[in-house]
């Protein structure tokens, strides 16, 4: 059967690949940082310069289609999911790690239609990997069939996780905790790529049995959601519950054995939702 949105789906390939070029270029010579949120949630020119590239040619294709970037968020713009197809954009996905050169960098671009992601594309341009997936048709890198690792033992599990841009101490303590809990349970490793949505292709590429963040926004996961999912995994609420790609938190993992073991070792809290209404 024809597929409605395989047109737009080749587009966020095509775009995705010439975000990637233009971000590889910049490496070279763009380091000038600025700050969002905190000290270290750090944005360049680049991170603006692509999602524009993005928008525009996304724009010029598919007029009636709507947006949430990070960038524009950023600059004010609304952050509200409705049914209409819409493009979630995070230009950059791992800031921190293209100012310095650590190599792992992902342009990400969700798609979703009726609040439900129908494609997704990460491309980590640094590595030179497509990840994609569209949704009940699997999801691949460079081409290639992805699947979950089959590890149903925490303890032999590798395990991601960021640890956000927040350096306040108590706030920090709190991300400790759920770490340390995890850490000793034992699993065999902890690790961070610096990008959600790298971490969440590691978990669909079978390389970690999960990933989890409480922090992230929709725009780092949306694309890597359906990644993970299409590649047999599934997604949690770090409660256990539904995930909820608005409300910044997130347990991505091989199978529900471990993300519910997982689960149950993680402190949550609660943050302000990406679709909250703007303080005026
Ligand atoms: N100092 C920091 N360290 C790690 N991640 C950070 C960060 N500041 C912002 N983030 C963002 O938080 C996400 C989840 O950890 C990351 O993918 C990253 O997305 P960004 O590079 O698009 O801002
Ligand atoms: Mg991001
Ligand atoms: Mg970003």
């Amino acid at each position: 059967m024809a597929d409605v949105w395989q047109s737009s789906m080749d587009h966020a390939v095509a775009v995705a690949r010439k975000a990637g070029e233009m971000v590889r270029g910049a490496l070279k010579d763009d380091r000038t940082v600025m700050t969002k949120s905190s000290a270290v949630d750090l944005v360049t020119q680049t991170d603006q310069k692509v999602e524009q590239l993005i928008i525009q040619s996304v724009k010029e294709k598919f007029p009636t289609h709507r947006f949430i970037g990070e960038e524009s968020v950023a600059a004010g713009e609304s952050c509200n999911l409705t049914d209409d197809p819409t493009w979630i954009i995070d230009p950059i996905d791992g800031t921190t790690n293209f100012v310095h050169a650590f190599p792992f960098v992902a342009v990400s671009i969700g798609f979703s239609v009726n609040k439900q992601v129908e494609f997704g594309v990460v491309y980590s341009c640094l590595e030179d990997k497509m990840f994609t997936a569209r949704r009940g048709r699997g999801a691949f890198c460079n081409g290639e069939p992805l699947q979950v690792s089959e590890q149903t033992d925490i303890h032999q599990a590798i395990v991601a996780t960021e640890f956000g841009s927040s350096r306040d101490p108590t706030a920090v303590d709190h991300i400790f905790r759920s770490l340390r809990n995890i850490l000793c349970l034992p699993v065999h490793g902890v690790r961070g790529a610096g990008t959600a949505a790298i971490n969440m292709c590691l978990v669909a590429s079978g390389c970690a049995e999960a990933y989890y963040e409480i922090g992230i926004h929709v725009w780092d996961v949306a694309a890597g959601s359906l990644i993970v999912s299409e590649a047999g995994g599934v997604l949690l609420d770090v409660d256990g519950g539904d995930v909820d790609l608005m409300s910044r938190r997130i347990v991505a993992a091989n199978n529900r054995t471990i993300a519910e073991r997982i689960v149950k070792e993680i402190e949550s809290f609660t943050l302000q939702r990406d679709d909250a209404p703007l303080q005026s």
